[in-house]
């Protein structure tokens, strides 16, 4: 694969850029405001996203995204997911034929309940082989640092991945290859929330026996999600499942982590919204989709569902932990 188009230059489309580039694959950027293209091209830098980082020459960007797109052998998307369907449908026109569609979003859409690539097949109209995803513990930021870190490329083609895999690895970034989409997927949208309800237990001041407890049942409602919808159960002990759940309920780079922190210490969630200063934390959407998907299944999310009634309707951090500590006890593994 000779060249990508990334769509998309926030902290990940930017990061993910960069390691596509120290991979030996040159890379168009595309960025929604032109002044953002403008910088990357003359200065080598995204300073409203990753400051201080440079950029690797056979890196260019373009406000454009046709010519972004012209003669990529894969596409990357790399933006926010409640977004992704309308921006898509903008570049649906110059999606080069057969070129692999890559989701970077981790999210769950609201209202439809479609995982990202399921929104990609649906408005690219192109077959479920031709779209990957890419998740793990892949915070922008220290990966932009070149600090060294493992992900996983899902496909249910398996060549197709492993094209993928060659053109971003590099002496930081190890990619895996995996068939199982469905449970990459869950893995990174899940964590997202649970990150939100770790967020708000450090926010009240409780310590590691809280969180470790949290990360490990808000796992155990995340592999019941998978089980349910075709998972491969293993997924969720890899790289998009606990990788991704530690990295983000632990690190204080992560936003949906930060947001939930700003709510365990009173903030609403508008506050909290305020503070994130545009960046998105995808897990206050995502909850109440992730909820609703669950619902639909007849499968029991209890940190989800909190974590959504706090979010939206007005619920007390509190209140929650003491609903979820009191609720009816049961086995572990029930
Ligand atoms: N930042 C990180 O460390 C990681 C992020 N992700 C996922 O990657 C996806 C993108 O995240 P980031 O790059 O971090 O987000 P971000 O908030 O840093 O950047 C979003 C980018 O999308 C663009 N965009 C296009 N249309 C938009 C619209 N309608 N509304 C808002 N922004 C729009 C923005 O201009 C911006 O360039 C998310 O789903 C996130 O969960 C996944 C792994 C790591
Ligand atoms: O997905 C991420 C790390 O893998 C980034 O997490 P946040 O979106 O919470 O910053």
């Amino acid at each position: 694969m000779d060249r990508v188009a990334v769509l998309g230059a926030g902290s990940w489309g930017t990061a993910f850029a960069k390691v596509l580039a120290d991979s030996g694959t040159d890379v168009v950027l595309w960025a929604r405001r032109s002044d953002v293209a403008d910088a990357i091209t003359a200065g080598r830098v995204n300073d409203d996203y990753l400051p201080g980082v440079a950029l690797p020459p056979n890196l260019t960007a373009t406000s454009d995204a046709r010519k972004a797109l012209a003669g990529a052998g894969a596409v990357v998307l790399a933006v926010p997911s409640q977004t992704l369907r309308e921006n898509l449908s903008g570049w649906r026109p110059w999606l080069p034929a057969g070129a692999t569609l890559v989701s970077l979003a981790k999210g769950v859409e609201l209202g439809t309940l479609k995982r990202m690539s399921e929104v990609v097949r649906e408005v690219a109209g192109v077959p479920e082989d031709q779209v990957a995803v890419v998740s793990g513990p892949n915070l922008a930021k220290e990966i932009a640092a070149e600090q060294p870190t493992a992900t996983v490329i899902a496909c249910t083609d398996h060549d197709r991945a492993v094209e993928l895999q060659h053109a971003c690895s590099n002496s930081y970034f190890r990619p895996y290859t995996n068939v199982d989409v469905v449970g990459c997927e869950l893995g990174g949208a899940c964590k997202n929330v649970i990150a939100l309800a770790c967020g708000m237990a450090a926010g009240m001041g409780f310590g590691d026996n809280t969180m470790a407890s949290i990360i490990t049942r808000g796992l155990a409602e995340t592999a019941r999600l998978g089980a349910a919808l075709g998972a491969d159960p293993l997924t969720f002990a890899g790289l998009a499942g606990l990788g991704d759940l530690v990295a983000t309920c632990a690190s204080p780079l992560s936003r949906n982590r930060s947001f939930g922190e700003r709510l365990g210490l009173g903030d609403s969630p508008a506050q909290a919204q305020e503070a994130a200063h545009g960046q998105v934390a995808e897990g206050v959407k995502s909850c109440s989709s992730i909820r609703e998907l669950a619902a639909r299944v007849g499968v029991d999310m209890p940190i989800t569902d909190g974590v959504h009634q706090v979010c939206h309707e007005g619920l007390d951090p509190r209140v929650l932990t003491t609903a979820l500590l009191g609720r009816e006890r049961k086995a572990e593994r029930q």
